[in-house]
């Protein structure tokens, strides 16, 4: 396997896990896009990164995005460079809007960009890869696919299939200020579930694949969870109370993956935002329906420096 090209850029969006019943196993992806420019040098690796995680994340070759673009070149025999990225990053980390798994799909498919026979990165690959990473794959499908996925383990080998998702269907996202490492909400989780609670899950995420795609007037019971919210409860207070009111007023509002941002499934009116405190940031994102995509020259990216 041979790199081909020099350059590559990507957008990739940001994506809700789990959507209540669905641990672990659906998610949707948003029109909150973060975009990559990767070019081979002969140098040592360089990332500059303009927004979200400027000045935390590394700026080498321990940055996610480097990592998981290294893994791709190297799970395919293709040779190594240094690297040049610019990043321009509008996902917040670290609140459960699939930060980690846009960076490592964003890595993937620049590999896939770069490389002579880019059929070897194919999408099943690629989830793969994502999942070894990540240790779920509900966030990399929908960042690799777009729309709504279902997501599954198969032993070790990670699949997903596509959900086509009701145009009624509209999205409210609030992010707080604090953040939660996915890695502290897993560790909160108990390591048994009750028969009943697992019977309720498996109704309910059921029916959400029908609310999802084609009842949305189903969309409040559809999204009831009792694996991981309440467990999580601890470590964002606050979301939690915040799920629980939405959905007492009618709202089918979820914990976004492993929080602490709220996702709600509908347009949430202007009096209910507005009683929100100002440590809450509302958006009101599309379904991106495309997932990562390769980018042309002149989409934005050259903004950088
Ligand atoms: N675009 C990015 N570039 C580099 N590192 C990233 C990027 N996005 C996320 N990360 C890394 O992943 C961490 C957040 O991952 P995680 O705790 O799983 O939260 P999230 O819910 O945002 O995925 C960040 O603190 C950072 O270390
Ligand atoms: N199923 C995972 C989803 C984590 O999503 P993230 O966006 O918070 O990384 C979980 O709930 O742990």
């Amino acid at each position: 396997m041979r790199l081909v090209h020099d350059e590559v850029r990507v957008q990739v969006p940001a994506t809700s896990a789990n959507l209540g019943p669905g641990f672990d196993s659906f998610g949707l992806a948003h029109t909150i896009h973060d975009r990559v420019r990767v070019r081979a040098t002969t140098g040592r690796t360089e990332v500059r990164v303009f927004g979200e995680g400027a000045g935390e994340v590394p700026d080498g070759d321990d940055h996610l995005v480097v990592r998981a673009l290294r893994a791709g070149l190297d799970h395919v025999g293709a040779p190594q460079a240094g690297f040049s990225l610019d990043c321009e990053n509008a996902i917040p980390h670290g609140r459960g809007l699939g930060s980690s798994a846009a960076a490592v799909i964003a890595g993937l498919v620049a590999a896939r960009g770069l490389i002579s026979e880019p059929e070897a990165l194919a999408d099943d690959v690629l989830l793969q890869l994502a999942t070894e990473f990540e240790g779920h794959p509900d966030n990399a499908a929908p960042a690799l696919l777009g729309g709504a996925t279902v997501a599954w383990m198969d032993g070790r080998q990670a699949r997903a299939a596509r959900l086509e998702v009701d145009p009624r269907i509209e999205l409210t996202v609030l992010i707080p200020t604090e953040r939660l490492p996915t890695s502290r909400a897993r560790a909160a989780l108990p390591a048994t579930v009750s028969h009943a609670d697992a019977a309720f899950n498996a109704g309910r995420a059921g029916l959400l694949t029908l609310a999802l795609t084609s009842r949305p007037d189903l969309l409040l019971p559809a999204t009831a969870d009792r694996l991981h919210q309440a467990q999580r409860a601890d470590a964002m207070m606050a979301s939690v109370a915040l799920v629980r009111r939405l959905r007492s007023e009618g709202h089918p509002a979820v914990i976004s993956g492993a929080g602490p941002t709220v996702l709600v499934l509908s347009a949430l009116d202007g009096a209910t935002v507005a009683g929100l405190g100002p440590e809450w940031s509302v958006r009101r994102p599309g379904i991106d329906t495309d997932g990562v995509l390769p980018l042309t020259a002149g989409s934005g990216i050259e903004n950088s420096r």
